[in-house]
């Protein structure tokens, strides 16, 4: 478990990181997300040392973070950093053994990252002859060489396309699943949505929302959706429902509590036919439009 505790950041007269929190939990992938400045790339920083807090800790597994634990982290900056110039396999075993890893077991590892990213055909090429996407997963590679404790990536799934999502995907949930706490920020929310077990979301320096996925869900505003042919407009004139949009027989409605529901589910019944009667699951991507209005 990595735990952001109070941090504070000011860059000359500008505070952009007010007193933010937040746990990113083991056996699970948290999103971070907000809108361009919010201060994400930041609080990255922070964690991984390039940047220091004029405020707060960073804790690893209840111990605040020193270098020897970063240095078994995984971290993709913003910046990138790898060396355009150099061969893809020979640079992520030069990684792989500045970390301590034998060269042949980097040399394998590296391989083995290749190929899972669908790029085991560009090993002898230079990083600069690579597409912009494949660099990326150059980079995605170089951050999981070492088997990190930790991964903290900065927007790691920018720029890929759907087969490269999917692997990059399936490769970091089996990372998480060991155990590993992975933090990635991303500005795509079906993408959140579809990956994180919890969601961290920074709005202007400050945590608007942060949890597991259910605990945000259950906070958020569920919604029902009611189709009453031919016309679900008289939901409009009841009490206990607020009605969200109506489309033909299609409505779309908050009620009260559970109690209102169902006398509002009977009532319909009354009227006519009921085809549809669904509570509506908030997605990620709706709780984190709700929290930054
Ligand atoms: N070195 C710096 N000097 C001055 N201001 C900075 C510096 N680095 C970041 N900032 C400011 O801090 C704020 C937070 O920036 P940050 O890059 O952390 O945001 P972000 O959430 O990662 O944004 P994006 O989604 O655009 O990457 C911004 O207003 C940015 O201009």
């Amino acid at each position: 478990m990595l735990e952001v505790r109070n941090l504070t950041r000011r860059f000359g007269e500008r505070t952009v990181l007010h007193d933010v929190s937040f746990g990113v939990p083991a056996n699970g992938m948290t999103g971070f997300v907000g809108a361009n400045g919010a201060g994400k790339t930041t609080t990255m920083r922070i964690i991984m040392g390039v940047l220091k807090a004029h405020g707060g800790g960073v804790l690893f597994n209840g111990e605040p973070l020193v270098d020897a634990d970063r240095a078994r982290f995984g971290y993709m900056p913003e910046e990138r950093g790898l060396y355009p110039k150099q061969q893809v396999l020979d640079q992520l075993q030069y990684l792989g053994q500045l970390h301590g890893m034998g060269r042949h077991d980097a040399r394998t590892e590296a391989l083995n990252l290749l190929d899972r990213f669908g790029i085991a055909d560009r090993t002898k090429d230079k990083l600069e002859s690579l597409s912009l996407g494949n660099q990326q997963r150059v980079q995605v590679a170089a951050s999981l060489m070492h088997h990190p404790t930790a991964l903290i990536l900065d927007e790691p799934f920018s720029g890929l396309d759907p087969i490269a999502v999917d692997s990059m995907s399936s490769l970091l949930a089996e990372r998480a699943a060991t155990g590993v706490p992975i933090l990635f920020s991303s500005h795509q929310l079906d993408l959140i949505d579809q990956l994180c077990d919890n969601l961290v979301v920074l709005a202007e320096g400050k945590i608007v929302a942060s949890g597991s996925a259910g605990e945000l869900r259950a906070r958020a505003r569920s919604t029902h959706v009611m189709v009453t042919p031919p016309d679900a407009g008289w939901l409009r004139e009841m009490p206990e429902v607020n009605v969200l949009d109506v489309a033909g027989p299609r409505a779309v409605v908050e009620f009260a509590d559970e109690e209102s529901a169902q006398r509002i589910l009977r009532a319909a019944l009354d009227r006519g036919s009921v085809t549809e009667f669904a509570p509506q699951r908030p997605s990620l991507a709706e709780i984190y439009r709700e929290v930054i209005r």
